[in-house]
């Protein structure tokens, strides 16, 4: 029988070669066995402890740790010392990667298949096969796997799609599948190419060594390139034939021998093969002694990691690992044939938590890369690509500029006054950052630069891979991709899939064949009705998932900077709604609207209407006034529903109530809100207050309230224009300036923002995400503050202010999709159950959400519940328990927020001068201080 040459094929072809051992035929020794065992034991406490997992000695850091430890004196990363923490013998790999690999492979495999013996009732195989036909020479058409569970057969191909069953087989037949064998199922032939171990099915690894990389030549010729000249090219540093070569300056650009250098990890051998084709000396990448004397520890690791990544370094690795833990029988073409599926990707994804300098290890990587590369010193990149939302483009500008100073790189920021095409004239700039919305308008142009590097700045934009920007970024050429986001990517699974797809494209194999081998799986594991075994299978498929893409996904949370940062004092202020507020509150949901609502008679878009006008009374009764007269004057919009929702409402305000007249003591929140902008002016003149709505109705009245009090201010907005918006951030930062107050609307523009120059934050309003509320709060306490943080979250106690504050910090807040910044309320659907939640007025209650803890203290005390573990419940995450990180940031649980300071505005120890101003006004408190050693 013939095999075609299909890439696939010649895998298949690669099982073959070796004799087949059954099982229980090792000669190994049980010591041998475990020691050969051992490297697949290490790779995946390598693996395990990056991105999504928590290293022990360093709360912080989710990633393997790659770097020496903090204080060694110098901190060099050779290829050599990264192996041998990281994963396997690697030594023994690069010396001779395909013979050490092959063997030991062998033998693991034998003693796994011995292990699982005893309960072995199902069986896989590799297979290739072809439809059944009577022709003599025969053409395999491709590889399958053969599931054989008691008496039943399933053929999978290697997209996970079922192409085959076969049931009633003997027991005889099942007994005596051995390598070579052929079979009929389902209309299809096969032969049996060799054993696959549960662990390989389970993890789903025996169907990604089969795809393909489309970045890359087929398989075989990548074996056949691979055996005429093996590693021949690969350079011995300084050799005579290498001088002879080497054109370029064989020195690294600065000294890797100094104390403290950074020194990027040396490529291995087999990287060398593939990349220094034309034998140059190795080098040493050193890290510009000027950064690293800035950098942090975890910055100095996400350098190394971003430097692996786009060098193409640690998927080679993985490959190499995962071929030594999974195959029965490669032969040495079969390893190359695995080694070159990791080909072609260089992307990384840093997700770091917000304000960990995502942007300052970008600019130590381009920089870098500008200027070094291991082959002969000559640079990696010529052109780097920072396409980033438009509010901060020149933030990025900005941080070039305090890092590398002006002298040393050229950058090209694109907006009204510079165009694409002036960039392109220019041979000046290594670097052009655009808005995402500019690189839409300049594609035709952008597509005909060829750009080394791409990084996207607030990438989760692009895990919805149809629209525009995701597509017109996928049609650039480059290769090395790096996303950056503060925003947690593995709560959905297909979103997950889209990210990893631009920046690592195929390496998950397709779509299709992603949601069979992983999604599917995963997601049936977490139904509460699957079976032990879906569930086994499930989190299996999430282990591999995270150990697969957690070599070019890094997340570190809050915590490795805390050290650096003042304290923080958050405060959930409970404030009591004014008398206005209270007779509208109910009135609103004494009306028909509501009433309806509550009996699933209205469209499900009704219960936004009226949660809208409650949102609206609890920030203040002038802006439902408006509504209602806006309402009065236009004939558009949901008449019946509004009508019945504003029925009588008029007729609450005084006759002659005028909404631009409003007053102070119409609204609780804003009642505390003047208080306390009075009192920080008042005891901290220096110091500067963020105050952020996301509504712009409601920015105009604290815009207002600044001018009524004379407080200095600036705003930005939705409406701000682009070009504008870094000035006004920067204005604000100077400590020259005298704005006292930011008037920020944090969903319209404040992504990324650094707003160090305030210490107090108040958030005005409360939004159903979560994430905007903490990506708000992000904005001050962060790298560069120098004052001790204050966050201010204002909430009109009893109404339906604190019932979203509830939804965030519980359980149900925290399912998936409601922490992803895009997702609006309108997405979400409410019960009949709920909406009556909602819907309730808690008119004597000092504070539900207190009530709801369960908690017996009455208030009138500091009190914190201490009984309590410190919980470790975090939003819900796709990939499975086993894969929840530790985000700092994450949002409250009610169990947590039980221990926090809590007590009522009539505590009589009251000794904060902040909250002792404010309290006339406030039913409850609840207080945490992070950091206070720092203080
Ligand atoms: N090593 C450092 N020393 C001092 N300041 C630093 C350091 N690294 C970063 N910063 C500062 O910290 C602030 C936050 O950095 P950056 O904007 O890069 O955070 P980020 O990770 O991109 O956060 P976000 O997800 O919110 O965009 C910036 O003002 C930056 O200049
Ligand atoms: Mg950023």
């Amino acid at each position: 029988m013939r095999r075609s040459a299909a890439p696939s094929q010649f895998q298949g072809n690669s099982f073959k070669k070796p004799k087949f051992v059954p099982p229980g035929r090792s000669a190994l020794s049980l010591n041998e066995e475990t020691t050969k065992r051992n490297p697949d034991i290490k790779l995946f406490q390598g693996i395990a402890n990056n991105a999504f997992l928590q290293s022990q000695n360093d709360p912080g850091i989710c990633s393997s740790n790659l770097l020496p430890t903090e204080g060694s004196t110098r901190e060099i990363n050779h290829g050599d010392k990264y192996s041998s923490k990281y994963c396997l013998e690697a030594s023994a790999v690069t010396l001779d990667p395909l013979l050490a690999v092959h063997s030991a492979s062998k033998e693991v495999t034998e003693s796994k298949e011995q292990e699982e013996k005893p309960d072995s009732l199902v069986k896989y195989f590799s297979v290739v096969w072809c439809k059944a036909s009577k022709k003599k020479h025969k053409k395999w058409e491709g590889d399958a796997i053969l599931v054989v569970k008691g008496m039943s057969f399933t053929l999978k191909d290697l997209e996970g799609k079922d192409i085959g069953r076969g049931i009633g087989y003997k027991f005889r037949e099942f007994e005596k599948i051995e390598e070579g064998q052929t079979l009929m199922i389902g209309g299809k032939e096969i032969e049996i190419m060799g054993v696959i171990s549960s662990d390989d099915f389970n993890s789903g690894r025996c169907f990604q060594l089969g795809r393909g990389s489309p970045a890359t030549p087929s398989f075989s010729q990548a074996a056949r390139k691979c055996f005429s000249k093996p590693f021949k090219s690969v350079c011995k540093l300084n050799s005579k034939e290498n001088r002879q070569n080497d054109f370029q300056s064989c020195k690294p650009r600065h000294d890797p021998y100094t104390p403290n250098s950074l020194v990027m990890p040396r490529p291995d051998k087999n990287h060398q093969w593939m990349f220094n084709k034309n034998c140059f000396s190795l080098v040493d990448v050193v890290i510009d002694p000027h950064l690293v004397h800035h950098l942090r520890p975890h910055q100095k690791e996400g350098i190394i990691f971003l430097y692996e990544c786009v060098m193409g370094m640690r998927l080679r690795e993985y490959c190499l690992l995962n071929s030594q833990s999974y195959c029965l029988s490669l032969s040495s073409v079969g390893i190359a044939v695995i080694s070159h599926r990791m080909n072609g990707r260089y992307g990384a994804i840093l997700a770091d938590e917000m304000g960990l300098g995502k942007t300052l290890q970008c600019i130590s990587l381009i920089w870098t890369l500008q200027c070094q590369g291991p082959y002969g010193g000559k640079p990696v990149i010529k052109k780097t690509l920072i396409v980033t939302p438009g509010s901060l483009v020149n933030n990025w500008r900005k941080e070039f500029k305090k890092w590398l100073g002006n002298e040393r790189i050229k950058i090209f920021t694109v907006d009204q006054d510079h165009k694409v095409e002036e960039f392109i004239k220019s041979t000046f700039y290594p670097v052009l950052i655009i808005s995402y919305e500019m690189f839409l308008r300049s594609l035709d142009q952008i597509k005909n630069i060829k750009f080394d590097l791409l990084i996207c700045d607030e990438g989760h934009r692009l895990k919805n891979s149809t629209i525009k920007t995701t597509t017109a970024l996928i049609s650039l050429s480059c290769e090395k991709r790096v996303i950056l986001t503060g925003t947690p990517i593995q709560n959905d699974l297909q979103e997950f899939f889209a990210l990893i797809d631009f920046v690592n494209p195929g390496i998950l194999g397709s779509l299709s064949s992603y949601r069979k081998i992983y999604e599917e799986p995963i997601i049936m594991s977490r139904e509460p009705s699957s079976s032990e075994e879906e569930k086994k299978l499930g989190e299996r498929r999430a282990a591999e998932l995270t150990c697969l893409t957690g070599l070019f996904i890094l997340r570190r949370t809050q915590e490795v900077i805390n050290k650096y940062l003042p304290p923080k004092i958050e405060t959930v202020v409970f404030c009591r709604p004014g008398a206005l507020q209270i007779e509208l509150y109910q009135k609103l949901l004494n009306s028909q609207a509501v009433r309806f609502c509550l009996q699933g008679l209205l469209e499900n878009s009704a219960h936004l209407l009226c949660i809208g006008a409650l949102k609206k009374l609890c920030n203040h009764p002038c802006l439902l006034f408006s509504s209602v007269k806006d309402k009065e004057c236009s004939s558009t919009g949901d008449e019946n529903g509004e009508r019945n929702l504003y029925q009588g409402l008029l007729n609450v305000f005084p006759a002659d109530y005028n909404p631009l007249l409003f007053t102070e003591n119409e609204s609780g929140k804003l009642q505390v809100l003047s208080k306390l902008l009075a009192v920080i002016h008042e005891l901290r003149p220096t110091e500067k207050v963020v105050l952020v709505s996301n509504y712009t109705q409601t920015l105009n009245i604290l815009q207002e309230v600044c001018q009524r009090h004379g407080y200095a201010y600036v705003r930005l907005d939705g409406q701000t224009p682009i070009s504008q918006r870094q000035h006004i951030v920067d204005g604000f930062n100077s400590k020259y300036s005298s704005d006292f107050v930011f008037l920020l609307s944090s969903k319209a523009g404040g992504i990324g923002l650094n707003l160090i120059g305030g210490s107090h934050l108040i958030l005005y309003d409360i939004d159903w995400n979560p994430a905007t509320d903490i990506q708000a709060m992000s904005r001050v306490w962060r790298d560069g503050q120098k004052y001790p943080v204050h966050i201010y979250r204002l909430l009109t106690t009893g109404t339906i202010e604190e019932k979203i504050y509830q939804r965030q910090i519980s359980k149900q807040g925290l399912s998936g999709t409601v922490v992803d910044l895009t997702k609006a309320s309108e997405h979400i659907q409410f019960s009949v159950e709920e909406l009556k939640n909602l819907f309730t007025f808690h008119e004597s209650s000092h504070c539900v959400t207190h009530d709801l803890l369960d908690c017996e203290c009455t208030g009138e005390i500091d009190h914190a519940d201490d009984s309590l573990e410190k919980s470790a419940i975090s939003r819900h995450c796709q990939l499975g328990p086993h894969h929840q990180k530790s985000d700092s940031l994450k949002p409250l649980s009610m169990s947590q927020l039980k221990q926090w300071k809590h007590f009522s505005g009539d505590n009589l120890n009251l000794t904060d001068p902040f909250l002792k101003r404010i309290r006339d006004n406030v039913s409850f408190f609840f207080q945490n201080i992070t950091n206070p050693s720092t203080a």
